[in-house]
């Protein structure tokens, strides 16, 4: 029977990463591949990184936390030290794009060339192999890839039978493939770009970025960030969404109903004890079946 497990403290403090974190191991929550797109010098590879350098997974710094049929107990010194420490993170393996162009793409960029669709074919099916590939393992994985035209999504996310002459039709979003879209004026970007060192595109390339660039529409899986903002704010609104995705309809209501007097968005926090066990050593548990 599918049962949530929830997190509750004396404090209203917890992260939806450790929630999350949570949810995947009572198996609720399917893996996820986040593709983060965007013209050059977006910060594809700075949210990349950012994201997978973090812990990999907070079990492995917790062996006393203990999961027993499917309830999830964690100590209340192991809370506070979640807490006091920043949520348990991610740690996801991170695929850079860029070091799956083949050598003749590098060069021409560093030319000063833009690459042209007959050029970016080869590089996008390779990515669609390594999305494939990560889709049958274990973990989320993450991918930055400017994948700037709607076509070239497609490809990533369906291989070359998007490419094949007799194809036409638009093929369907894959929900567990999703896009991250950085989003920034040509400006701002630019200026970011300018002041890089040691990278082979230069910020002169940019403006052939944005003549193609066809941001997600709604259609597809994707959410746009806006670039101005920190990395922290960023992944904060990443793992609210992605939250939000995950919860079947009924089990959204179900956390709206016990949300309770909290009104910070990304925590949960349940009024009252429901499985009666002293709050102050047992901090998460399962609820009833929804
Ligand atoms: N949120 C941010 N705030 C300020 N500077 C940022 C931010 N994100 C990235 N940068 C800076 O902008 C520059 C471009 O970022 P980054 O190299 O990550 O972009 P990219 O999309 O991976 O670029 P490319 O596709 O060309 O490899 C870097 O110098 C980086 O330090
Ligand atoms: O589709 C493209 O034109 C390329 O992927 C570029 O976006 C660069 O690889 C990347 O921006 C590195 O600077």
């Amino acid at each position: 029977m599918r049962s949530l497990g929830y997190l509750a403290s004396a404090e209203p403090c917890c992260s939806v990463a450790l929630r999350r974190r949570t949810l995947r191991l009572l198996n609720v929550t399917d893996k996820m591949i986040y593709i983060i797109m965007g013209v050059s010098g977006c910060g594809k590879t700075s949210l990349g990184t950012f994201l997978s350098e973090k812990v990999k997974t907070w079990m492995a710094h917790y062996p006393d936390t203990k999961l027993s049929d499917g309830v999830l107990f964690i100590w209340k010194d192991i809370y506070t030290d979640l807490v006091m420490h920043g949520s348990p993170q991610l740690g996801w393996p991170f695929y850079e794009g860029d070091n799956f162009h083949p050598q003749e793409n590098i060069e021409k960029m560093a030319r000063g060339e833009p690459l042209t669709d007959q050029d970016r074919f080869p590089w996008l099916l390779r990515l669609h192999e390594v999305i494939e590939r990560e889709r049958s393992s274990g973990s989320d994985a993450l991918l930055a890839c400017s994948a700037l035209k709607h076509l070239y999504r497609q490809i990533l996310l369906h291989g070359s039978t998007v490419v094949a002459p007799t194809s036409s039709a638009s093929l369907a979003s894959s929900p567990e493939v999703f896009f991250l879209y950085l989003h920034g004026d040509y400006d701002l970007i630019h200026q970011r770009m300018v002041a890089r060192q040691g990278h082979y595109m230069k910020a002169d390339l940019l403006r052939s970025q944005f003549d193609i660039l066809e941001p997600p529409s709604d259609e597809e899986n994707a959410l746009t960030l806006d670039i101005r903002k920190s990395r922290n704010e960023m992944i904060l609104e990443v793992e609210k969404h992605i939250e939000s995705l995950k919860l079947l309809p009924d089990e959204s209501q179900h956390l709206e109903r016990n949300k309770g007097s909290c009104d910070v968005t990304h925590e949960f926090w349940l009024p009252e004890n429901p499985s009666g066990v002293d709050q102050h050593q047992l901090l998460c548990w399962d609820t009833q079946p929804l």
